[in-house]
């Protein structure tokens, strides 16, 4: 139809919304392009020309990469050409959050939602990056692996990153882990952020070894149980850490974990000389930069445990001076019994002008994206009803490891199954946590009202179960929550490796005896490798062999029906509820 007067003809429906043509983006040497992707928006990046990287891990020539829900940055060294076109909308599953505050977009150009190019919220092009700094502190842990290799009595460098929130420690972690393997290193990479899983879901502390590169468009990626893989895949150790931040119950959970954790990753580094030399690096929650006495003392539990021989401060003098003053040129907590004269290095690193800050909103859609993909593989398909009732033979037991959903979302599907379980055969337990970081509730934790040895009595870290025991840091011996940490004595020669104590910290787990509750629909459940009546110090040393999320509660019934990433039986072994964290993902099953 023509306008009177005008002649001009109305669009058609098809070409007002017919997505814009691709952007071509020329970067010059020492660059890089930084994008915002809503949730629900796709943007598909080609290199087109030169070289360049995200996050330390080099993009393939003419191959087009999709990004979801992303906040990231190409960088390239020598200049390259890139092509940035809109991909699909992709239709976001009820209750899963659309992005963040920023995501107040314009429904334009096909699948991209914002007014950048390709429809990103926002992108531009940064010509200052510590990208020169970040690759100095690779080539300088190259050289202690160079070291580890060749002086055989030497281990790799064991580092450690430390920041506020949202300054960029995870994505350090990323690039130097992507260096590391570009040059056939195969670190292990230990994420202590329970926040934000890595090749698991939120809540979780894993220890990696990374042999292959990254999944560029899935963050960490993930590591499939049940689906191809279109990256080779990484097997995480996984424990359960039911808490949004290391402080809460006063660290009493997070510091055995940790140990657990040191302890594998040291009988790993032992027995396999590539790991051995290639090191470990541990990406940290952003609460163990705020530098209070609690976060320090646990930085301090981390730095004996893992006996770190290098930290890298980011995005704060006042966090960086601490470190310096309490761990540089000190002997590391292995020197002692490898009677070496190794040191600890600090290192100050600059924040990326990049870094942006995740609202609640984002970081809510990033969980539950991360949930959904380790049971469906792919966000987008994720609202389909699962199947039946699980009649595959295979166990979650046979896979010993908790990873699950698909690297690259738009290649794998993975086919998760439904099941109803009796409540009452399930030992089902419980964290009660309390701190001033969670709300009042009727979990309240009590230390006195559980017994000092953790409820079960035991309380073995060792690999063979010796009872009443622990695995604790000498300085940590007589460690009451109530003293605050002394710097002073963190410093003192008393890094030695760890012993074994008794275990006078009460452990806010508790068997769930009560008849189901509705709280338990639409919440994750972890299954342990312990045994169903196992001490409770056991399971919440136990490392997690898969994750089971509640679809349905019927409470007069006493049946929940369950969503597994694989069928078969349900393992009969203690369970962890998810309660509060990584709490309540809606409708996961439709
Ligand atoms: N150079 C950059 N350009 C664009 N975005 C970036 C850049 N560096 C980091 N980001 C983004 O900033 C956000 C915060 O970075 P990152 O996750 O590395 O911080 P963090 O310190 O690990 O945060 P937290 O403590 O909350 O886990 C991420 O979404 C990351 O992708």
């Amino acid at each position: 139809m023509s306008l009177p007067g005008l002649e001009l003809a109305e669009a058609s429906i098809e070409s007002q919304y017919a997505p814009p043509p691709p952007t071509q983006i020329n970067l010059r040497a020492g660059s890089e392009w930084r994008f915002e992707i809503a949730f629900g928006a796709t943007v598909r990046v080609k290199l087109l020309t030169g070289t360049a990287e995200f996050f330390g891990t080099e993009l393939a020539p003419l191959q087009t990469y999709t990004f979801t829900g992303t906040k990231g940055a190409i960088y390239t060294w020598h200049g390259c050409a890139l092509e940035i076109a809109a991909g699909e909308a992709v239709n976001l599953p009820n209750g899963f959050a659309p992005g963040g505050s920023s995501s107040t977009t314009a429904p334009n150009a096909g699948g991209g939602g914002g007014y950048g190019a390709g429809g990103c919220q926002s992108e531009y092009i940064a010509e200052e990056t510590p990208m020169v700094e970040y690759s100095n502190v690779h080539f300088a842990l190259e050289t202690m692996r160079h070291e580890a290799q060749t002086e055989g009595d030497k281990d790799g460098p064991r580092v450690l990153i430390l920041g506020p929130e949202n300054a960029g420690k995870t994505t350090l972690t990323k690039i130097l882990t992507g260096y590391a393997t570009k040059v056939d290193r195969q670190p292990i990479v230990v994420n202590l952020d329970p926040t934000e899983g890595m090749l698991s879901v939120p809540g979780t502390l894993t220890a990696t070894a990374f042999r292959s590169m990254i999944d560029v468009e899935e963050g960490w990626g993930n590591s499939p149980m049940s689906g191809p893989s279109a990256i080779p895949v990484k097997l995480p150790l996984v424990y359960f850490y039911p808490m949004k931040s290391p402080l809460e119950a006063d660290g009493n959970v997070f510091k055995p974990i940790v140990s657990r954790l040191a302890l594998s990753v040291t009988a790993r580094m032992a027995e396999d000389d590539d790991a051995r030399e290639a090191g470990i690096i541990v990406d940290t929650d952003g609460m163990l930069g705020q530098g209070t006495p609690k976060a320090l003392e646990l930085i301090n539990h981390i730095v004996t445990e893992f006996s770190i021989s290098t930290i890298l401060v980011i995005g704060s003098e006042r966090l960086y001076s601490t470190m310096v003053r309490t761990y540089d040129q000190k002997p590391t907590s292995s020197a002692a019994t490898t009677h070496s004269d190794e040191r600890i290095t600090v290192l100050k690193l600059s924040k990326s002008g990049g870094c942006v800050d995740r609202d609640d909103a984002f970081m809510k859609a990033v969980n539950e994206n991360q949930i959904r993909s380790y049971f469906f593989g792919n966000a987008a398909t994720s609202t389909v009803s699962a199947g039946g009732a699980a009649t595959a033979a295979s166990s979650l037991s046979s896979t010993g490891v908790a990873g699950g959903g698909g690297s690259n979302s738009n290649k794998i599907t993975l086919s998760p199954h439904t099941q109803q379980l009796d409540f009452d055969l399930l030992a089902l337990y419980n964290y009660l946590t309390t701190s001033s970081l969670t709300d009042g509730d009727e979990d309240e934790y009590d230390p006195s009202s559980f017994n000092a040895s953790g409820g079960g009595g035991d309380s073995s870290f060792l690999p063979g179960g010796a009872a009443s025991a622990s695995l604790q840091s000498t300085q940590h011996a007589s460690s009451n929550n109530t003293i605050p940490y002394d710097p002073a004595a963190a410093s003192s020669s008393s890094f030695s490796t760890s012993t074994l104590t008794t275990d006078t910290q009460a452990l806010p787990l508790k068997k769930f005896t009560q008849p189901p509750t509705l709280a338990l629909a639409n919440t994750l459940i972890a299954i342990t490798h312990a045994a169903p009546n196992a001490t409770l110090a056991d399971i919440r040393d136990s490392s997690i062999m898969g994750f089971v999320y509640v679809a349905d509660v019927d409470a007069e019934k006493k049946k929940l029906r369950i969503l597994a990433p694989v069928g078969g039986r349900m393992p009969g072994r203690a369970l962890v509820w998810g309660k509060k964290w990584p709490g309540e993902v809606v409708g996961l099953v439709g």
